[in-house]
């Protein structure tokens, strides 16, 4: 079996937008008036937090689009990114928001750090609001950077201090094709991972697109084994506003 961590495949439909119907019995006219798609059963929200290079944008990018950039740009803000996926005959909307890093003097700034009070303010705002909407949250450090591994207890700071006590955790320790690399063992982040109540945990490779549906589809299902299938869950807003609020920042 392989070392690696890897979470059962499940059945999923990407993209969004409905199937054309075909029927050769429908004449020319009815095929040019287009069916609407479907609309979705759920609307959910996922974050992808983690220190600065860690591949958040890449697994996103990796999940969104199936495409790897070998040398992106940092994001600075917030970033987000919608897919439609079905699980359990259900269609849901993925609303993917990545992090907010602010950036000053060389650092990033989670909570706390050393901003005025008035900018800490605005970004404590723009922060909870961001964590406040997120159904899931997946948290990333790079299997070879051991300072993104002791990262990890600031961001659950955060996690603890902005993101409802519902929110699904997974934590990933991506790069994963980076074995050769590798500082941090796979079971120093179980160990991580087990010691936080509800956490997941998995290892994969946005480059080698090793786990990255997984990691999401297996959130996704997680949300909702806890939601009442029949009430929709809306949260969409909160990225937007939280897009809107940092372009002012
Ligand atoms: N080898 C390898 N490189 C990766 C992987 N994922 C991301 N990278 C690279 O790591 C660098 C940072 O990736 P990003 O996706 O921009 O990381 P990020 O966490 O969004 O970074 P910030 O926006 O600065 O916080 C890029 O050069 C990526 O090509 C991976 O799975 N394997």
């Amino acid at each position: 079996m392989d070392p690696r961590y890897d979470i059962p495949r499940r059945a999923a439909g990407g993209g969004g937008g409905g199937s054309a119907n075909s029927s050769p019995a429908l004449g020319a006219q009815s095929r040019r008036r287009k069916m609407p798609p479907r609309p979705a059963d759920f609307k959910l929200q996922i974050i992808i937090i983690g220190s600065r290079g860690v591949g958040k944008t890449s697994l996103m990018e990796r999940f969104t689009d199936d495409t790897f950039c070998e040398a992106c740009k940092s994001t600075v803000g917030v970033d987000f990114k919608i897919k439609t996926v079905e699980l359990r005959g259900k269609k849901i909307r993925l609303q993917i928001c990545l992090t907010v890093t602010h950036r000053g003097k060389g650092r990033d700034y989670l909570a706390g750090s050393t901003v005025t009070l008035h900018c800490q303010e605005r970004f404590n705002s723009i922060t909870s609001a961001y964590y406040r909407g997120a159904k899931g949250i997946v948290l990333v450090y790079d299997i070879t950077k051991q300072e993104t591994f002791e990262d990890l207890p600031k961001w659950m700071k955060m996690i603890d201090k902005y993101a409802s006590e519902e929110a699904e955790l997974l934590l990933v320790g991506n790069k994963l094709d980076c074995e050769t690399d590798r500082i941090i063992s796979r079971q120093q982040g179980e160990r991580f991972a087990s010691r936080i109540s509800g956490m997941r945990f998995c290892e994969a490779s946005a480059k080698d697109n090793f786990n990255v549906d997984e990691i999401f589809l297996k959130l996704v299902d997680d949300i909702l084994s806890k939601v009442r299938l029949n009430v929709p869950e809306i949260h969409f807003t909160q990225c937007i506003h939280c897009l809107v609020h940092f372009g002012s920042l």
